[in-house]
């Protein structure tokens, strides 16, 4: 089994460096390759995804994958910037399914920015459309209007659109998410005024009734925006285009306590997979070593279960993640009065320990909040 491994840009290459180190303690027989990608790529080669980099991950079981993205390469033009690298990817390799879970581990019902009685015992799943949506519908770009409020003036335009297969695989992947959840699926829509949305939603239900053990759903996606910090612990699976999936998973992020919590897994319909957490490269935090690592680790963790067929190991490195958070350890995005403000790599360490069994930190179980 191959891993590939694309740290990428900005506080990529320090998570993924306490992913590997994970990785590597648990003594599991499979090659790790690394590779550019985004930024860093194209410093090195001219281009974000330069041909070996994708060959790598197309060749690879899986991909672990850090982050890509730097305020200096804004001007570039839009097919040289270091994002088209993982859109490259998800496309490249089929990666329509995201599963980002938000878990809020109960050690951090304090870190969150919502009152604690909202967040315990949050554990929800978001399920994003990945290759299809405006992020990839043509025709895009620039153009003098013909017609609307400006003709004459400068516009720029892109397409929404899917087409029933992408939205029937999409709804398959949540009805069966569901049913090893609780069986409950909320689709999010903007169904009264897209048609897309409206098509969407209609193929949903069609989808949801080969699967009469699951309860299905619709929120529109402004109202899904509200009801995710207003009793976020009322939904399940929610299944979501890939512009909406985008948003409404980083505001779920704040529901565990932070972004760096959030880890996330898309698969295409061979199981191979690109792990990555659901947060960017954090340019105003890079090369200080303070990142978050755990929704990195995390993702590992969903790597060995989803496309490396080790789920024991996953079940690992889950536990050793909640037994660190025991200790009291707390990077700055998710340290609270009473806990130990520790760095990457020292967060990163602490899991290895926990791994082999060597948790020599202080128990700290006071977790109030400032
Ligand atoms: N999949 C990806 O590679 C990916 C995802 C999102 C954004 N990006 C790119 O990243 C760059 C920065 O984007 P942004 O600032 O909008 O989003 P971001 O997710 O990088 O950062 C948003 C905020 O969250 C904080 N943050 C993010 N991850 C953290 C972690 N692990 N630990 C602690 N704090 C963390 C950052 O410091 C920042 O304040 C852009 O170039 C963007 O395009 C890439
Ligand atoms: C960097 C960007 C292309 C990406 C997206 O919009 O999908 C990111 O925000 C994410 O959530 O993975
Ligand atoms: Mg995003």
């Amino acid at each position: 089994m191959k891993i590939a491994i694309l740290p990428g840009d900005g506080i990529g290459t320090e998570i993924v460096a306490e992913a590997v180190k994970v990785l590597k303690v648990l003594d599991l027989s499979f090659e790790m390759e690394a590779a550019l990608v985004g930024g860093a790529a194209y410093e090195a080669h001219g281009h974000p995804l330069p041909e070996s980099t994708l060959n790598l991950a197309k060749a690879a079981d899986a991909v672990l994958f850090g982050a890509v993205g730097d305020w200096k390469y804004d001007k570039l033009e839009r097919a040289l910037r270091p994002e088209q690298a993982i859109l490259g990817l998800r496309k490249n390799l089929g990666l329509f399914a995201n599963f980002r879970p938000a878990i809020c581990y109960e050690q951090l019902t304090h870190a969150s920015s919502l009152k604690p009685e909202l967040v315990a015992g949050l554990d929800i799943l978001i399920i994003r459309e990945l290759t299809g949506d405006i992020y990839f519908g043509q025709p895009r770009g620039r153009r003098t209007a013909v017609d609307g409020l400006f003709p004459g003036a400068e516009e720029a335009f892109d397409t929404m659109r899917y087409s029933r297969p992408e939205v029937e695989r999409i709804a398959h992947v949540a009805f069966q998410a569901a049913r090893r959840r609780n069986k409950r699926v909320t689709s999010v829509d903007k169904a009264n005024v897209l048609e897309t949305f409206q098509f969407w939603k209609d193929i949903m239900i069609e989808v949801g009734q080969q699967y009469p053990d699951v309860a299905l759903d619709h929120m529109y996606v402004d109202n899904a925006a509200m009801q995710l910090v207003k009793a976020p612990k009322k939904f399940d699976v929610v299944v979501t285009g890939n512009m909406f999936g985008d948003i409404l998973s980083d505001e779920a992020a704040m529901l565990t306590g932070s972004i760096g919590m959030l880890p996330s897994a898309s698969l295409n319909d061979r199981n191979q997979g690109l792990y990555e957490p659901s947060h960017g490269s954090a340019p105003d935090i890079a090369g200080q070593g303070v990142a978050n690592p755990l929704a990195t680790i995390l993702s590992a963790a969903m790597m060995l279960r989803y496309s490396l067929n080790q789920p024991e190991a996953a079940d690992r490195i889950e536990s050793a993640v909640s037994a660190v958070l025991s200790t009291g350890l707390r990077t700055g995005d998710i340290w609270s009065e009473g806990t130990q403000r520790v760095g990457t790599r020292e967060m990163g360490d602490a899991v290895v320990a926990a791994l082999v069994g060597n948790t020599s930190g202080k128990t700290i179980t006071t977790m109030t909040k400032s």
